[in-house]
């Protein structure tokens, strides 16, 4: 289903992964028995979000909100048979006038999806859908003005539990009700993770995909390497990068501390980014995102030999491997049977196991985002005044 490579690491031999990791991982295990719950998430039972599909979906929403919603709907789109998805997770103008007028004579379902329910996006892009598109609401809240708007109203109210943090909220309703209205197979998606979870639990930490994948970038993060690359050499998981941005940057960046996250796709990037991984500073970690199969397939010529485009795509991503290990730039490579939902719940839950499990060898709360709180207090203050 989904394979961890880091044999490029053990190559390089730079770092020692012998690191004593069990105190960590036993206090991590504590902290998703106890304190966090997105591990206990993925064995509710789901069949509580199977609340109704519909042919359009509106999903109104922001940063852990709907990141993880777009991630799989965008993934699967134009392969699984999925309903209309529109997304407003912005305060873009265009980006929202251009939605409005596609959904105005339709009669969507609308998801308003925010846990703190004060979001000053998701508010005012509610207020908007609210005058201009007849539709059915359900609200994904657990406070603030939106619990109060939906109360009022006396729309269907779902709420997320407390103490999983919106950028890990993608197995809870925030994801798969939405999800299961657009038409995603969701009972897949939580076997994906569950098999994720049974990895999780494997104690040689060798084989302990998100575990050893967090020491690796912990002690390369402690030689200066502190900007992770995600490499995706499939166009469809572009948005699982925007998903990965959020759960590095707001997890781990904090207290002076923090790995920077960089969305990088391939083949394109190799002509205009591998030049600086290559060559620049070395002060970055690359990984790779493949597939063993793509779901689409085509024959092409070149100089007089007939190739498939996918192997030309693997030779690529290969042969950037092989360069960058010579060069001496860490890499590892995360592989996907294919991009379906399985995979996709896999991969998703490996970096919240992998991101958690960080912040416990920084001893950092990897739960919460303290710091953007300012900016908001700035735009409410330049606005009311
Ligand atoms: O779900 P909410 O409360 O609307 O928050 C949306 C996003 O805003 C943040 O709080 C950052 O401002 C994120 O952590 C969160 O995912």
């Amino acid at each position: 289903m989904i394979n961890f490579n880091y044999e490029n690491i053990l190559k390089l031999n730079e770092i020692d992964i012998k690191f004593d990791y069990k105190e960590y991982y036993n206090r991590f295990l504590n902290k998703l028995e106890n304190t966090v719950g997105f591990r206990k998430a993925i064995f509710e039972d789901i069949n509580k979000y199977k609340i109704e599909k519909a042919e359009d979906v509106v999903v109104i929403g922001m940063g852990g909100s709907i990141l993880g919603t777009e991630t799989v709907y965008y993934a699967l789109k134009g392969y699984n048979k999925l309903n209309n998805a529109y997304f407003l997770d912005n305060t873009d103008p265009e980006k929202i006038v251009k939605i409005i007028n596609e959904i105005k004579d339709k009669e969507p379902l609308i998801y308003v999806v925010s846990k703190s329910g004060n979001t000053l996006e998701t508010i005012v892009n509610y207020n908007l859908i609210k005058k201009e598109v007849k539709g059915d609401y359900i609200f994904i809240t657990n406070g603030g003005k939106l619990l109060e708007e939906a109360k009022e109203k006396g729309y269907y109210i779902m709420n997320i539990p407390e103490n999983v943090p919106g950028r890990y909220s993608i197995f809870t309703a925030v994801g798969l009700a939405p999800l299961y209205s657009l038409n995603v197979n969701i009972d897949r998606l939580i076997n994906g993770a569950k098999y994720m979870d049974k990895i999780f639990l494997e104690e040689d930490f060798y084989k302990n995909y998100p575990i050893i994948n967090a020491i690796i970038h912990y002690l390369y993060e402690k030689r200066g390497v502190d900007i992770a690359v995600l490499m995706s050499y499939v166009e469809s998981l572009y948005h699982f990068g925007e998903w990965f941005k959020q759960l590095l940057g707001e997890s781990l960046g904090k207290e002076g501390k923090g790995i920077t996250p960089l969305l990088s796709i391939g083949a394109k990037d190799q002509h205009s980014l591998l030049q600086l991984y290559m060559d620049g500073k070395k002060d970055k970690i690359i990984t790779f995102l493949t597939v063993e199969k793509y779901r689409d397939d085509i024959e092409v010529e070149y100089n007089n030999k007939i190739f498939k485009l996918s192997e030309i795509i693997k030779y690529e991503q290969l042969a950037t491997e092989k360069a960058l290990t010579n060069n001496k730039v860490p890499n590892v490579k995360i592989t996907l049977e294919e991009v379906k939902e399985e995979c996709l719940g896999a991969l998703l839950y490996m970096y919240m196991l992998q991101i958690g499990f960080m912040g416990e060898l920084y001893n950092i709360n990897a739960y919460n985002q303290p710091a953007v709180e300012e900016e908001k207090r700035i735009c409410l203050e330049m606005m009311m005044k």
